[in-house]
């Protein structure tokens, strides 16, 4: 018998899905409640994670601010938790221990995208599992910004309705494409765990 192909006996993944959508699950006044966090003293260029600190204008350009987990924002962190902890034990099947991070929100004006990248890698970013990204804005807000997945040679546009989850291993290489009008914005979390297992 060949050794490589002798089974482990290993559970399959049959609904592993290389991202996953929830339409509608924040409601209006919960969008406008989150948009309302944004906060312009606070905001800050975003940074690339992995390769150190630094900002690089040719992979990424946006402004971030943190959603700190204090007692007002506990339902948001516990919402996105609910649903991120749901999805995994349907489709995934990780070991997570919890957010990495505080959630970031993001706010992508003229111009400002994310080209092609995975949300995991060496070190600090090791942890990450799975990334989740929230519609925040109306599509009529803007043009362009496209969350789009990379599946073998195809790209793949997550709905851009407000309020939608878009749930996905942070693996898989996404990007945002370019804001040609308007302004986008959305929430960034990871849940994380031990490396990948
Ligand atoms: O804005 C988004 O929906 C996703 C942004 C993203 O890919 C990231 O922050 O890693
Ligand atoms: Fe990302």
């Amino acid at each position: 018998m060949n050794p490589i192909v002798f089974p482990f006996q290993q559970a399959t993944r049959p609904h592993f899905a290389e991202f996953v959508f929830y339409e509608g699950f924040f409601n209006p006044q919960e969008v406008d409640k989150i948009r309302n966090l944004w906060s312009s003293e606070n905001e800050v260029d975003a940074t690339l994670s992995g390769g150190g600190k630094t900002t690089d204008e040719t992979l990424r350009k946006t402004k971030l601010t943190f959603i700190k987990d204090s007692e007002e924002n506990i339902w948001l962190y516990q919402k996105i938790g609910q649903l991120g902890i749901q999805c995994n034990h349907e489709r995934y099947g990780y070991d997570l221990l919890g957010f990495h991070h505080e959630l970031q929100l993001a706010r992508y004006g003229e111009g400002d995208f994310f080209d092609w990248h995975l949300d995991f890698g060496a070190g600090e970013i090791s942890h990450r599992k799975l990334s989740i990204s929230v519609q925040l804005s109306d599509p009529e807000e803007y043009e362009g910004g496209d969350l789009q997945f990379m599946i073998n040679k195809n790209y793949h546009n997550a709905p851009r309705t407000k309020g939608t989850v878009v749930v996905f291993p942070s693996f898989i290489m996404h990007r945002v494409t370019p804001i040609t009008k308007g302004v986008r914005q959305s929430i960034v979390a990871w849940l994380a765990g031990p490396p990948y297992r």
